[in-house]
């Protein structure tokens, strides 16, 4: 498995590096969301754009990120996750490649979540808008229903590699164990096999055993929360970097 560096953070090498959501609706809280994370253990910021009211305001969206971005030296990745998925919103193809030409041409952010499902053509422009601009891409796929077969989650992952991803990352729901134990077993022979770290979780109650997992089985990111969570099953930052330096060997 290669490494994906950005800002000096090595994504794929050694512990999992810890994402915290901001989900502010305006940027009034996500600026009070980003303040209050100071002093905490994590090594990426997530910025919730779906959340945002102003998403297709570009002068709005600008400012938010200009402003997010004069405030910290830590990577931002920048997510809109569609209600398709389980986000906030849902924005036509057209939109959706507006949305990411502006936020990776505003130079503030440092990797950008494209959903694979969005569909092989517009995930291709999508790439390849992200990677004009030096912009590292997060390829992702959520299932908040079910946990797929083995073989149909490692698709999902190879897949994503094939269309340009720079990390590969697969939220699903677990309805039993069994399916945590999949989805881990999974993770271990996907980490060997592709080329790009990847990122796995099971969520939900369930599912919280692999949010701790990822240096045993080749998870390279995991997301906490410092209030509000953004997807269910994330514990908090200081619980989980006590978790994941109990677990971390050289
Ligand atoms: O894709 C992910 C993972 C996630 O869904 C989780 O389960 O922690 C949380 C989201 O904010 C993020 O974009």
């Amino acid at each position: 498995m290669k490494v994906c560096t950005v800002r000096g953070i090595h994504i794929g090498e050694g512990k999992p590096k810890v994402c915290l959501p901001i989900v502010g609706k305006n940027e009034k809280e996500i600026i009070q969301q980003f303040q209050s994370f100071q002093g905490l253990p994590y090594d990426v910021i997530e910025l919730r754009i779906d959340f945002y009211q102003e998403i297709r305001n570009s002068s709005s969206l600008k400012s938010v990120l200009q402003k997010l971005r004069s405030m910290t030296d830590l990577p931002i990745l920048l997510t809109y996750r569609s209600s398709r998925e389980g986000g906030q919103m849902q924005l036509s193809d057209e939109e959706y490649q507006t949305f990411v030409k502006q936020a990776c041409e505003s130079q503030c952010i440092d990797l950008i979540d494209i959903e694979l499902m969005s569909g092989n053509t517009l995930v291709f422009q999508l790439v390849e808008i992200a990677h004009q601009n030096d912009i590292k891409v997060v390829m992702s796929n959520h299932d908040f229903d079910k946990t797929p077969c083995f073989s149909d989650m490692m698709n999902r992952l190879e897949q994503m590699e094939i269309l340009g991803a720079d990390i590969c990352k697969l939220a699903v729901m677990p309805i039993t164990y069994k399916d945590v134990i999949t989805l881990l077993n999974m993770t271990l022979e996907m980490s060997h096999k592709l080329e790009r770290p990847i990122v796995t979780m099971a969520m939900g109650k369930i599912g919280v055993i692999s949010r701790i997992t990822g240096e045993l089985t080749g998870s390279s990111m995991t997301f906490a929360s410092a209030g509000k969570i953004s997807a269910p099953g994330q514990m908090n930052v200081i619980d989980m970097q006590v978790l994941l330096e109990a677990i971390h060997h050289d």
